[in-house]
């Protein structure tokens, strides 16, 4: 069984969905609707199937849906057609008090922008929620120690976040996500923010911290150097359409059209 089913997945932004889902089934195109109704179409009837203890890569240009299709997975954004299953359950189903434990216990997320709370420590940051999530805090804190030296941050437990470069910031991210250990962990352009260099170590960093977690990760990116170097399989979106779902090498070798053969193309040379 997939970790994640994603069924038919629409996403309609702006005030008459109705509408423009009704150009959509007729077989409209995203800029079409967009200018009879003023609703942009997010997702266009997506289906995929996220394996489990896998990296799966979302990539695509600025606009095509990546962020959008990651929120579903843990409800930051509701469909307005569709079915996303996890381990089987219809999560859309959720009411308030089973979404907020979905929430604590089965999902992360690592967000681009680190997202730190600027008066705790590292140690309190990675214990945060933990902590909100009813364990002592001592034993909270003992944990996010333990995940602060598995991310290579030994040492920096005291330390604020604003005292650390940008690359040291998103480990404590990643140890803060870690520490829920939950099954789903998701990456929203988790390292497009670093330079180059520490880009690439945080990539090591997380496969290595993979190889031995194995957890489900989702990871959304724009660049397909990265996308290869991290997913076992890589999902590419257009527009809010998938394009090509597959492994790296098919991706490379098989494009299924322009669209990827130009991100292929354009890849820096190894
Ligand atoms: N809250 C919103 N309201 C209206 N339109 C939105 C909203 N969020 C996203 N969109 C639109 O949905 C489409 C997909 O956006 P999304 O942010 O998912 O793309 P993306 O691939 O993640 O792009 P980026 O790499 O720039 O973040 C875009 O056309 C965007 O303008």
């Amino acid at each position: 069984m997939p970790a994640i089913r994603i069924k038919n997945v629409v996403k309609i932004f702006g005030a008459d969905p109705n509408k423009a889902l009704q150009l959509l089934k007729s077989g409209q195109d995203k800029a079409a609707i967009l200018a009879a109704t003023g609703s942009t179409v997010g997702l266009d009837r997506v289906s995929l199937d996220i394996e489990p203890g896998r990296i799966t890569v979302l990539m695509g240009l600025s606009g095509s849906g990546k962020s959008t299709l990651i929120r579903h997975l843990n409800r930051l954004i509701d469909p307005t057609e569709g079915r996303i299953e996890v381990d089987g359950d219809n999560i859309l189903d959720y009411d308030a008090a089973r979404l907020r434990d979905y929430r604590r216990r089965q999902v992360s997320m690592v967000f681009q922008g680190f997202g730190l709370l600027p008066h705790k420590t590292v140690a309190e940051n990675v214990a945060y929620g933990l902590i909100v999530r009813g364990e002592p805090r001592d034993v909270a804190l003992k944990q996010a120690r333990d995940w602060i030296d598995r991310v290579g941050l030994t040492g920096y437990a005291r330390h604020y976040p604003d005292t650390l470069s940008g690359g040291m910031k998103q480990r404590v991210g990643l140890a803060r996500a870690l520490a829920m250990d939950a099954e789903l962990l998701l990456m929203d352009e988790a390292f497009s923010a670093l330079d180059p260099l520490i880009r690439a170590e945080m990539q090591d960093q997380l496969l290595s911290l993979q190889s031995a977690l194995k957890k489900t990760i989702v990871f959304v990116t724009h660049d397909l150097d990265e996308a290869l170097r991290l997913g076992e399989r890589i999902a590419i979106l257009r527009d809010g359409r998938l394009v090509q779902d597959g492994e790296a090498r098919q991706i490379v070798e098989a494009p299924a059209d322009d669209y990827v053969r130009r991100f292929v193309e354009r890849r820096r040379p190894a």
